[in-house]
């Protein structure tokens, strides 16, 4: 594992530590609700080992129901022997988790709507046959296969009514569910709202019950729900590679561990393999036939690009003047961008050392103003730069 010198790791008691919470990555299930995402066994392969080797906790496939084949690429995935645990998501049906039992999961990922959206739209039950179809699936879990973790979750919570929610949610933690989820499922919540609702929910769960939560990314705010949910006492989140998902997706990846990191640096060095990310990102990118966006969250092509003078200057001396997160510990590297309008004379100078060029105060200043004009004109390139540093040495 690469380790970037200016990574600081000496927090005395990190805020959040990152063994408070675990990753369920479901890029083999919501990712499969992706416009682009039609993995066949080959590739779904590969996925599960490349996020067991970056050492992702668990991993939600698709419900079996989808079809036989997508039943025996279960059974090939949970066959690979695999460090990380696996969650099938099925509606909380006796068909779908009698179906789902013999994949050789090791759990079953529950879902039902609760929103007076779903409950009128989706699948017609009311909060009393839902609480009621909840009891007969997990009972009937808990006698015949006990050894299955069991997370339910109550599909839209954020646009269903709370007193609903809670009775729903203590029923089944009374029931002996190993974790409840929240879902965010259009994307609507706040992270206040994601914070307040967590901490009421875990008023009226038992202590062992865990938390999940699942974000999608419809108003920008995937990434920040996540960390509100971890904060309020969530214990598992959902992410995805590239944050791939129905509409325009989840919390990525790669967002959520950016974000973590900033609490408990060691904490995420401990746990995962970090470096791997950048592969991560550019094999879905390439399943998928989609670019890593730009400004994506740590491995973007420019989310380490440097460039104003002021920036330059710190930069030079110390990477965390302008850097929160160093790249190094996530495999990818910085780039500086000296020759552009926005340049100053510390960038100038240290690039002219790189060269071994020397150049005096004044003529310092006459160089950068020069490479300032010429770059109102047009884009400067490296090579550019270097043969104006090396023509104007001795001019
Ligand atoms: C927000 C989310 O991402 S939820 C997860 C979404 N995941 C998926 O949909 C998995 C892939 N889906 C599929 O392959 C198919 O939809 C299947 C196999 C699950 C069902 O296929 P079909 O029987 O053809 O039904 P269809 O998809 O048209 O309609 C959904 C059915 O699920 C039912 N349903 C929805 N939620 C639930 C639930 N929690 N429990 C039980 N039934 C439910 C609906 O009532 C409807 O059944 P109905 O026709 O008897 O009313
Ligand atoms: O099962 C869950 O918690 C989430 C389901 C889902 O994908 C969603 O609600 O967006
Ligand atoms: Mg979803």
């Amino acid at each position: 594992m690469t380790q970037d010198p200016s990574v600081t790791t000496d927090h005395p008691a990190p805020l959040i530590p990152a063994t408070s919470w675990a990753i369920i990555d479901s890029t083999l299930r919501e990712g499969e609700q992706f416009a682009r995402g039609n993995f066949k066994q080959g590739d779904k392969i590969e996925i599960a080992r490349a996020l067991d080797a970056f050492g992702v906790e668990f991993i939600e496939v698709t419900t079996p129901m989808v079809s036989a084949q997508t039943h025996a690429d279960i059974r090939r995935l949970t066959g690979l022997g695999l460090k990380a645990k696996f969650l099938t998501h099925v509606r909380c049906h006796m068909d779908d988790v009698q179906r789902a039992v013999d994949t050789g999961v090791d759990g079953l990922d529950l879902l039902f709507g609760t929103s007076s959206f779903l409950r009128e739209f989706s699948h017609g039950k009311n909060i009393g046959q839902i609480i009621d179809t909840a009891q007969q699936v997990i009972s009937w879990i808990k006698t015949n296969h006990p050894d299955l973790q069991i997370r339910f979750s109550a599909e839209d919570t954020f646009r269903s009514e709370e007193a609903d929610l809670m009775a729903v949610y203590k029923a089944v933690s009374d029931l002996g569910v190993h974790r409840v989820g929240l879902a965010d499922t259009v994307g609507v919540a706040t992270p206040r709202q994601v914070y307040t609702l967590v901490r009421e929910v875990r008023k009226v769960i038992h202590a062992e019950c865990g938390i999940e939560f699942h974000g999608h990314n419809d108003t920008g705010c995937a990434v920040s729900n996540a960390y509100e949910a971890i904060e309020a006492g969530a214990t598992h989140i959902d992410t995805t590679i590239l944050g791939i998902g129905e509409r325009n997706g989840i919390t990525p990846l790669g967002g959520f561990l950016a974000r973590m990191f900033t609490f408990d640096p060691q904490g995420l060095i401990d746990k995962y393999n970090l470096d791997l990310l950048p592969e991560l990102d550019r094999m879905i990118a390439r399943m998928v036939d989609l670019p890593i966006p730009w400004n994506n969250y740590l491995t973007g092509e420019f989310a380490y690009n440097h460039k104003a003078g002021m920036h330059l200057k710190a930069i030079y001396l110390n990477p965390g003047a302008y850097e929160a997160i160093p790249p190094g510990v996530f495999g990818v590297g910085r780039r500086i961008q000296a020759a552009s309008k926005v340049t100053g004379k510390h960038a100038i100078a240290y690039k002219a050392r790189e060269l071994g060029l020397h150049y005096g105060e004044d003529a310092l200043r006459r160089v950068t103003d020069h490479i300032k004009a010429l770059a109102e004109q047009d884009e400067l390139d490296d090579a550019h730069l270097e043969q104006v540093l090396r023509e104007w040495v001795s001019a």
